[in-house]
């Protein structure tokens, strides 16, 4: 499905928007839940991640097909690895077929799980034979994805004596690494992480609760942008929000102070004002905390013509596509004068925005909805616009609710 989304005429903007359960949270809390039924979840994501998670926590069959999603295909390594009497061939799309897992696998392996490789080494489709695991100690690269720790925390409370990883080199995205501690502390189940060691102890089982997942910041950085572009007064509100939030992303309240966006914390939701034209000319900001916000930061500072300098973009690289090369690509074609290296974005301040551009997406939601606030600006052409539900599936009817005319090309 190919869109045009029409310049909004209207750019005082007041609305209300409700966004569903952060997926990191979702898909944490789904692979808990099953290693402990006491678990009750309210807000789970309607993400496709968190269909494809869901899908594979139930079915008994051999071969197990996660789509695009990341934290199911790391998560559920692990996951299966502990399942005795069980063997899995996991696997996804073409791209996760092609974004590494070898340092999970290294790990798990060191722990004596059965893991090989059905096609190129190192990458999904991976046959997992599931058995008991009896070390307590791994170790593990932490710089390529915290996905892979995260995976390991998860099941570390259900093995025999608990366990402790070493993380070798620097760390990325330590949030989300703190968002599975986080959770497993709220359930009952120590831990701690110091230095370069975490350590999880054992657990049989957790009182009875309901865990209520806080909603998507990822997904809020949409209308981050979209009333930074917009008139002073605009406001959105978004629930369901709190002020202390696992959630790295949340940092996005901060870095939009930049663009003249007023967070204000209210009992479950957030308000997003306009409150000032930004007078900010160069913006420098090290993203490795909160890599899923860098397109959306990027699209922001051409739309409002802002330098900008975004580092720790390493990860980017093996996301749903090159996200580095895609921004990079797509930017371009919209009159932005962009470099990148491996880990980082340089866009410099340009005059002005091609209208009726097409926008590649490459599989990426991200690429989607980060491009789509640009309609306050000019009209711009979204290719494949249904990838947005790898994470938000009712992005587009948010849109048209703001006011954006979208029309079918
Ligand atoms: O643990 C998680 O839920 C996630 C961790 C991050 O990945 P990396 O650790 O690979 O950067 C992030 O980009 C992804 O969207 C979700
Ligand atoms: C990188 C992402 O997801 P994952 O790695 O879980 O596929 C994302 O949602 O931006």
């Amino acid at each position: 499905m190919d869109i045009l989304l029409n310049v909004l005429e209207d750019k005082k903007i007041h609305q209300e928007i409700t966004i569903s359960g952060s997926k990191s949270e979702s898909n944490r809390l789904l692979i808990l839940q099953k290693l402990f039924p006491e678990i009750s979840i309210e807000n789970l994501s309607d993400s496709d991640d968190s269909v494809h998670m869901q899908h594979a926590l139930s079915t008994q069959d051999e071969l197990v097909d996660i789509g695009h999603a990341g934290t199911a295909m790391r998560f559920l390594t692990s996951y299966f690895a502990v399942q005795e009497n069980r063997e899995t061939v996991l696997t996804g799309s073409e791209r996760m077929q092609n974004r590494p897992i070898e340092i999970l696998v290294n790990a798990l392996k060191d722990l004596g799980a059965n893991i090989t490789y059905e096609a190129k080494e190192g990458y999904p489709p991976i046959r997992i034979i599931g058995k008991k695991l009896i070390k307590d100690k791994a170790q593990i690269n932490g710089n390529v994805s915290s996905q892979y720790i995260s995976s390991l925390l998860l099941i570390a409370s259900k093995l025999e004596k608990g366990l402790e990883i070493e993380l070798i080199g620097k760390i990325t995205s330590v949030p989300y690494i703190k968002m599975t501690l986080s959770l497993l502390t709220q359930l009952g189940i120590d831990n701690k992480f110091e230095g370069n060691f975490i350590t999880v102890y054992p657990k049989k089982s957790i009182h009875k609760q309901t865990v209520v997942v806080e909603s998507d910041w990822s997904s809020a950085s949409y209308f981050y942008s979209i009333i930074a572009l917009s008139e002073i007064g605009s406001e959105i509100q978004l629930t369901a929000y709190k002020k202390e939030s696992l959630q790295g992303d949340s940092c996005l309240a901060e870095i939009y102070n930049h663009f003249g966006v007023e967070t204000t914390f209210n009992q479950n939701s957030i308000t997003l004002k306009k409150i000032k034209r930004s007078n900010t000319s160069s913006l420098d900001i090290d993203l490795k905390n909160a890599p899923d916000i860098a397109q959306t930061i990027a699209v922001t500072c051409f739309a409002e013509r802002i330098s900008c300098n975004l580092t720790g973009l390493h990860t980017l690289k093996i996301k749903e596509t090159d996200r580095l090369v895609a921004l990079h690509d797509e930017l371009t074609k919209l009159g932005a004068s962009i470099k990148v290296s491996d880990e980082s974005l340089h866009l410099e301040v340009s005059t002005k925005i091609n209208a009726n551009v097409s926008i590649k997406t490459y599989n990426d939601h991200r690429m989607a909805m980060a491009f789509a606030p640009l309609a306050l600006r000019v009209p711009i052409q979204i290719l494949d616009a249904e990838v947005v539900t790898k994470s938000y599936q009712k992005f587009w009817d948010d849109m048209h609710q703001l006011g954006i005319k979208i029309d079918n090309i």
